[in-house]
């Protein structure tokens, strides 16, 4: 038994999708075949079920690196393979709009997590795999959202202290948007020999003023989120495990 997921690694598909929020795991569950849930603990809920033809997990992955990391080691030693996060963000560029979705190459680490467990120069990188089939899937679905790829952002920090955030920093660099656990997810995966990918609905733009306008509780939200969970979920399937 996976001792912070509570999952049976027998029960668990080699191609896993991963998400902060349950509900969106719940959501993302719900368009699976034969969908059954696997586990229940703290903020890991857990399902597997089949996405045309293959089995997969769809499981939650809470809040920051340290608790999503539990959640992506265990993953790897139940044997998860293939492993794509379907997340939310705050866009750093004009032409990302609310809505729109980010599939990310590679990962700036700027989270705590990752310098405890390798060097700073080691890179945080999408399987290339991965990522060309989340911009496959993204061309397929034809869903009329914006999509971009490219470098983003992992912070610790979503509501700042008394330090500025680097937001215009990684803006005046190119980095297209920010979240919270890729950098974890990158580096354990290639530690862990997993293929990672992540795809990011963006959910408000991020600088100083988010407080005031981030609300990621809108259709348009609940739209890009429907379709970053398709484009996910098919890109999983087609990379082989
Ligand atoms: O929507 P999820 O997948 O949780 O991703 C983003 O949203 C959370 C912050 O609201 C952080 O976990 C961040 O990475
Ligand atoms: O970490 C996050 C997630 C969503 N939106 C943001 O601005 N930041």
């Amino acid at each position: 038994m996976l001792t912070n997921l509570k999952v049976d690694p027998e029960q668990l598909p080699k191609r896993a999708i991963v998400c902060g929020d349950p509900k969106r795991a719940a959501l993302i569950a719900s368009k699976l075949e034969n969908t059954r849930q696997i586990g229940e603990n703290r903020e890991y809920h857990s399902y597997a079920g089949s996405w045309r033809g293959t089995e997969v997990a769809v499981v939650s992955h809470g809040v920051g690196s340290p608790g999503a990391a539990v959640c992506f080691e265990e993953l790897a030693k139940g044997g998860v393979q293939v492993i794509i996060r379907v997340g939310t963000a705050g866009s750093y560029q004009q032409e990302i709009e609310p809505g729109s979705l980010v599939i990310s190459s590679a990962v700036v680490r700027q989270d705590g997590l990752t310098s405890q467990l390798v060097p700073p120069g080691f890179p945080a990188v999408a399987n290339r795999r991965v990522a060309d089939a989340l911009v496959q899937a993204a061309k397929a679905h034809e869903s009329g959202l914006h999509v971009a790829e490219g470098i983003t952002l992992t912070l610790d920090v979503f509501y700042s202290g008394v330090l500025e955030f680097p937001h215009k920093l990684y803006q005046k660099a190119g980095v297209l948007a920010v979240e919270m656990e890729n950098s974890a997810l990158f580096v354990i995966a290639a530690l862990r020999g997993m293929k990672a990918g992540s795809i990011l609905a963006i959910d408000g733009y991020a600088d100083a003023d988010l407080l005031a306008s981030y609300n990621p509780h809108t259709e348009t939200m609940a739209k890009a989120i429907e379709a970053e969970a398709l484009i996910a979920l098919d890109a999983l399937v087609s990379v082989s495990a």
